[in-house]
Formats: C-alpha cells, structure tokens, sequence
C-alpha cells in the first residue's frame, strides 16, 4: 500500500479559496526538507492544482512504474547540506495541457482522490503533506474517509487550517474546523496568512487588514495559534521568478539577519550560486516564521505517533 512507509500525514485546508493554502504547503515542505526531512506533497486540488508551479515544475509528467505512479523529484536529499528530499505528485503533471480545467463530477473527483491515496509510489517519507481544495466539499469527505481507512492512526498527524485576517470574520474557516470535529481529523494548528504586508523598502511589517482574529479563533476551538505570516512580495518573486530573495541591509526576523545571504562566498571570493528553490528560500524572510511552525508540526506528529 502506497502510504504504508509514510511516518507523518500533515493536511492544509483552507475554508476560502486564496488564502495561501498552497503557499503554506509549499513554505512548510521547503522547512520541513531544510531540516533534514524526507518529504512528499500530494496535491489534490483537483480544481487548481498549483503546486506544481510553486515548485517551478510545471513541465514536468509522471510516469508509471509497478508500484503505482513516480512522484516528480524536486531535490535528492543531500548528506553535504543536510537536506532532505521532497517530491511532489499532482493532478496537474496528468493533464494533457499546462493550465487545462478539470471539469469533473463529483464521484470521477472522489476516485481521483482515492487513486492518489493509493496509486502514487512514495517509499519512505517522514512527512506526507497534502494540498486540500478550499471547503468542505465532496473531495474532501472522500479523503477524510480513505486517510481514516487506509492510514493508520499513529500515521495521521492531523490539519494544518490556513486562513487569513479578513476569511476569520467568515463562517468558512469555522466550517473547515467543525468539519474536522465532525470526520475525526486532528486540528494540528491554525496559521493566519497574508497578516500584515511586508515594505519592499524598509521591511516594515504593515497590518493592513486587521490581524489577531486567527489566534481568537482557534483559541474558540481550543485548537493550537501556530502563527501569522506576513505578505511579503519577496517570496512572490522567489515563487514566480527563481529569484533569491533579497532586503534592505540590517532587516531582521525572529533576530536573525535576513538581508545577509545564507550562502557564504566560497574559497573564490565569489557568491555561489545555487538552482535549489530550497536553498533560495533560506533568505527569504518567511522561512524563519515557517521555521518556527514547523517545529510545532514536527512536535504534534511526534506525539501522535507516540500515543
Ligand atoms: N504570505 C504571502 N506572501 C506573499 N505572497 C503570498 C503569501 N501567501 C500567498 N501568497 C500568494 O498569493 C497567491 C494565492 O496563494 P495560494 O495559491 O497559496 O492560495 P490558495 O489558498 O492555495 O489558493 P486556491 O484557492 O487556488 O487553492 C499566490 O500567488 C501566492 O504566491
Ligand atoms: S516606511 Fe516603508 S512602508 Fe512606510 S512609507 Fe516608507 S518605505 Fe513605505
């Protein structure tokens, strides 16, 4: 069975469209990947589905092997750099064209789904991190029901849930939370997205919408704040570009400088360049805050696991 070497199964919902669902997987997979972790993304939004180009692999097409279909291989993990590998399965490597709808019914989304959980060849991982739709639809009670038959309970971490200042003042995300309650999915957390915007110039952190309403409302539901992530156009530019990104001189998160790049000049005197997303990351100024969040995932699936 394709999840059986699986350690850890981590599900991003979001009870909007937009929030940064997408955004959150693939800042938790890079984190996840720097620390030293194998790592997969599922991404089941079959509507959507744009971690491929996230990943900067649009391009890329699976391929069939005896065991089920061959993830696409982002990075190899890398004993030099203490790296771990992450690899990525989605609807969007199977379509004929980059950017073709997926107009399905219900029941041909809901086997889709299943197929996934069961048909894609991932071999060992520590985490398994999958990218749901936005909502509480069909697509997401069909996965609820096969993870809660096919995986076993040490393996099911729970939800990451994504929001962002404006969604809190919205049933959506209280759905998304009553749905886990209701299908028996762990609240892993709660992250408040796009809280705050980041200055270009002076990498002053702006509250343009109010912030705090996510913490109030997993607080409601007794469910762990993992955070606020600010918008910052950097990783954008990181994201549509394969630009490393970069700030004004002295900017500092969580007190680390991040206007410093993490790669040192090698012996030459010259900057080495990497091609690893994973590597570029590293200097922009979200992956401290992920730094952080991740931890507490990797804490929450370490106690599931135990218990
Ligand atoms: N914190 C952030 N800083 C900068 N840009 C962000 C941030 N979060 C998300 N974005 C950008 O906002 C856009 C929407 O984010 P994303 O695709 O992750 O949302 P989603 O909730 O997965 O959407 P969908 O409903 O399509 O699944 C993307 O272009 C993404 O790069
Ligand atoms: S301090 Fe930063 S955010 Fe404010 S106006 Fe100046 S450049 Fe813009």
């Amino acid at each position: 069975m394709s999840l059986s070497k699986i350690k850890h199964i981590v599900l991003v919902l979001s009870g909007k469209g937009g929030v940064g669902k997408s955004s959150v997987t693939t800042q938790l997979a890079l984190s996840l990947s720097l620390a030293g972790h194998s790592v997969g993304v599922l991404d089941v939004d079959l509507t959507g589905p744009s971690i491929p180009r996230m990943f900067g692999i649009e391009d890329a097409k699976v391929t069939q092997a005896p065991g089920g279909w061959l993830p696409i291989t982002v990075h190899d993990a890398d004993s030099a750099t203490g790296i771990g590998s992450l690899r990525v399965m989605s609807l969007g490597f199977l379509l004929p064209r980059r950017g073709d709808a997926v107009v399905w019914r219900g029941p041909k989304k809901t086997a889709m789904v299943r197929q996934f959980l069961s048909d894609v060849f991932w071999d060992e991982l520590d985490f398994l991190l999958i990218d749901t739709p936005p909502g509480t639809s069909d697509e997401h009670i069909s996965l609820a029901e096969t993870l809660l038959q096919k995986a076993r309970p040490d393996q099911l971490a729970g939800a990451v849930v994504v929001t962002t200042p404006q969604a809190v003042a919205t049933a959506d995300v209280r759905k998304e939370l009553n749905f886990c309650t209701k299908t028996g999915i762990k609240v892993i957390g709660v992250i408040e997205n796009m809280s705050g915007f980041i200055c270009p110039n002076c990498s002053e952190c702006t509250n343009i919408f109010m912030s705090g309403g996510g913490e109030v409302m997993a607080n409601d539901f007794g469910v762990c704040f993992l955070g606020r992530v600010p918008i910052d156009p950097q990783f954008l530019v990181l994201i549509e570009t394969g630009k490393t990104p970069r700030y004004p001189e002295g900017t500092e998160v969580n007190g680390q400088d991040i206007s410093t790049p993490a790669q040192e000049p090698d012996a030459d005197g010259a900057v080495k360049e990497t091609v690893l997303l994973v590597h570029k990351y590293q200097d922009c100024s979200l992956a401290p805050i992920f730094k952080t969040m991740t931890a507490d995932v990797i804490s929450a699936a370490q106690q599931t696991s135990r218990s």
